[in-house]
This record gives structure tokens, C-alpha cells and sequence, in this order.
């Protein structure tokens, strides 16, 4: 059974008659159940065929939105369509970045790796132009916690936070998920945008859309999306109806 709300269906089949339509959505957390392991954070069922049906429609582009690095969220979700792929909150827009932020980032490496290290179960991933906190393996929820606090005390100040589930994500630029939206509706002159999100970083995409356009929050959590579903298995049927709508 479908677990699209009726105020949701109804609002689908009016925007998918528009054209150029931007369909974008977040990867972790919402085409991708939270998992332990970031590396094994695979697909829901259904999700590679979902988009490919969207992704297939005259007019329709598909974007990848994440906080992930492009060649990360390539590996990990093996998704391979025509889609676009926008990685580190925005940070990679036409591709992989190529380094030239690696010595700040480093330098933020340098700083966590201690605090990371005296914390049983937190680990530090260390991405394109961002370092990254994680904490969902960290038993003792205090520790986990204070960790994050003392990282974000403890980070440069030129650093940007970026506070997500179960990390803190301190980024050598200031891109964001928003910027990213927008740069992709002026791109393809989008007449309407589909995004869908999870997380406190997909806030600054739902901040940037229209009445035009239509936002979707996978979970729980305040949001500025109009719409809501319960979690990742929605998404994928929010995906299936979409493509059935455009189909
Ligand atoms: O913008 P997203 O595509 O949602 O990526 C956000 C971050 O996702 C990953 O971390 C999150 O998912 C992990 C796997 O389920 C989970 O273990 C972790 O607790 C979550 O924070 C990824 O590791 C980060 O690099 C992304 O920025």
C-alpha cells in the first residue's frame, strides 16, 4: 500500500505537469535507510528503478543532492542514470573537487583526530572539503554527545558547522544544500522543483523553494517543507507515484 498522504498525491499530480521539472533529493537517510556503517548505506528497494523512470521523462532532470563527496555517493549508492551529481553540501557542483581545498581540510583532520580518538566508537571521516564527527557508534550517549560539542568549540572559527544526525561536519567552505537548489533550477530553467530530505543540512534546500515548487521531509524533525513522509520506504513511494504521474 502507498504511503503518500492525499495532500501530497494531489499536490505530485499537479506539479508533474511542468516543464523543466527539477526532481532532487538528499541521499543518506532518505534514498538510503540510517545505517551504522556510512560505507554500506545502500539504496532502498526500488529507489534505482524509481529514478530511472523519472529521470526517463521528457523535461525531467534528476539531481543527487549530498553531504557525501561526489565519488563517495557514486561508489556507496552505485546509482549510475543520467543524473546530476552534487556532492560536500554543494561544495562539488560540476564534479569531484580536485584537491585544492585538501590543506584546510587537513588541518581540521589534524585538530579532531584527538578528541575522536578518546571517545570509544566515534571515528572521523575525513571528506573533500569537509571533516566529519560521527558519533552513531558511540554507546555512551553523554560521551556522544559532549564530543560534538567539543569538537564544534574546539574547531577554527573560519570553519562552517554543519550539525546532521549523529555528526558534526565542519566544512572548509560555506556552500550549502539551498545554493546548490537554486544553482541547479537556473541551470535547467526549472519551472518547479521536487526536493526531498531528511536532515537539518536539506533545511537550507526547503528554505529555497517556491510556492511553485514542493519539499518533502522524510521524518521526523521541524522543517519549511510543505510536505511530510515517515521514512525512507515513503520516499521510494513518493518516487513511484512521481514516475507514474510523468509516465
Ligand atoms: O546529505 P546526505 O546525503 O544525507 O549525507 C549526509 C551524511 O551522510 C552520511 O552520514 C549519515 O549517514 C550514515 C549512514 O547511514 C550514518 O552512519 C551517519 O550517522 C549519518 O550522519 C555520511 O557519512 C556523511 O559524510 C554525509 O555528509
Amino acid at each position: 500500500m502507498s504511503a503518500v498522504p492525499a495532500g501530497l498525491a494531489a499536490a505530485l499530480t499537479e506539479l508533474a505537469a511542468r516543464r523543466p521539472l527539477l526532481v532532487a533529493s538528499d541521499y543518506d537517510g532518505v534514498l538510503a535507510p540510517l545505517v551504522d556503517d556510512p560505507s554500506a548505506a545502500v539504496p532502498s528497494p526500488g529507489v534505482d528503478e524509481a529514478l530511472a523512470r523519472v529521470a526517463a521523462a521528457e523535461g525531467v532532470t534528476v539531481a543527487l543532492v549530498s553531504g557525501r563527496g561526489v565519488d563517495d555517493l557514486r561508489r556507496v549508492s552505485g546509482l549510475a542514470g543520467p543524473y546530476r551529481f552534487v556532492g560536500s553540501h554543494g561544495a562539488e557542483y560540476g564534479g569531484p573537487l580536485t584537491g585544492e581545498l585538501a590543506g584546510r581540510r587537513d588541518a581540521a583532520a589534524e585538530r579532531m583526530a584527538p578528541l575522536v580518538a578518546a571517545v570509544p566508537g566515534a571515528w572521523l571521516e575525513v571528506k573533500p572539503a569537509s571533516v566529519a564527527v560521527h558519533v552513531r557508534r558511540v554507546a555512551d550517549r553523554a560521551a556522544a554527545a559532549a564530543l560534538l560539542a567539543e569538537a564544534g568549540a574546539a574547531a577554527d572559527p573560519s570553519l562552517t558547522h554543519k550539525p546532521g544526525k549523529d555528526v558534526l561536519e565542519l566544512a572548509v567552505t560555506d556552500a550549502d544544500k539551498g545554493t546548490a537548489v537554486t544553482r541547479l533550477r537556473e541551470d535547467l530553467g526549472a519551472a518547479a522543483v521536487v526536493y526531498l530530505g531528511d536532515d537539518v543540512t536539506d533545511e537550507d534546500a526547503f528554505r529555497r523553494l517556491g510556492s511553485a515548487d514542493l519539499g518533502v521531509k522524510v521524518g521526523d524533525g521541524e522543517t519549511a517543507a510543505g510536505h511530510r513522509v515517515a521514512d525512507p520506504a515513503a520516499a521510494v513511494d513518493v518516487l513511484r507515484l512521481l514516475a507514474d504521474l510523468l509516465g
